[in-house]
């Protein structure tokens, strides 16, 4: 993707549940190659705002638009990979198909799927655990396949939701070195919601949420 290109603007979002507004009033922009932390605390609107930005739910105001992915006919799992809090694989495929089936997903031929797998596997040092089932991992080696299946379709945009939470300090800084030379490698976008201000700080802009509000994004542009 081009240097700069704006990935994902965010003009007004809002989005309420009921009576709860999770998220008020953010606008955001995201362009190629920003590594991005949301922090704040628990029931600021991070998930929310999150699901926002990777288009798997819609605002309930304002707007949300991906003006580099625009033109694919497949923004998702095609230009954005999902990583979240836990790998969710699924338990009867063994890795190198739960890695595969999101690039079918993404309206590739089996064939591609199989070697975009493997490439992604090698890419997070996993080949040697292909064969295994999800139960035959390590927290760590499950949420690095999810990491593996969120970049196999070589997206724009990665969003991960906590996805250090579950693992101890140790697995969760490998885990992170491991997604951030992914991104770097890719070229891709990082937005990642976290608890972790070791985390947090390795990310180079913060996006501080409260109350459903980022008062810096706009600092982002
Ligand atoms: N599907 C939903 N239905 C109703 N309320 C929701 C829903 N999703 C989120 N909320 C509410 O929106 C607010 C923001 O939730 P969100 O999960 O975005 O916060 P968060 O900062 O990610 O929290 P955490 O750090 O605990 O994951 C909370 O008050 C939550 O209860």
């Amino acid at each position: 993707m081009e240097r700069g290109a704006t990935v994902f603007v965010g003009t007004h979002l809002s989005r309420t549940f009921g009576q709860v507004a999770a998220v008020r009033d953010v606008s955001c922009r995201i362009t190629a190659t920003d590594r991005i932390a949301v922090t704040g605390a628990s029931g600021s609107g991070k998930s929310t705002l999150l699901q926002l930005i990777a288009g798997i739910d819609d605002p309930s105001g304002g707007r949300a638009a991906w003006p580099a992915l625009d033109g694919h006919p497949r923004r998702r799992p095609g230009r954005i990979g999902i990583v979240f809090q836990s790998p969710a694989l699924l338990p009867t495929l063994d890795v190198h198909e739960n890695v595969a089936l999101s690039v079918l997903l993404a309206g590739q031929s089996a064939g591609q799927a199989r070697r975009a797998a493997s490439e992604a596997l090698r890419l997070l040092h996993l080949d040697d655990l292909a064969d295994r089932l999800p139960h035959e991992l390590s927290g760590g080696q499950a949420q690095r396949v999810a990491v593996a299946r969120a970049v196999a379709t070589n997206p724009d945009l990665v969003v991960a939701d906590e996805p250090t939470a579950a693992l101890d300090s140790a697995t969760a800084a490998h885990l992170l070195d491991v997604l951030l030379s992914t991104v770097d490698r890719l070229g891709a976008a990082l937005v990642l919601a976290t608890h972790d201000s070791t985390v947090a700080g390795r990310m180079d802009i913060r996006w501080p949420m409260a109350d459903g509000t980022i008062p810096t994004a706009k600092a982002s542009s």
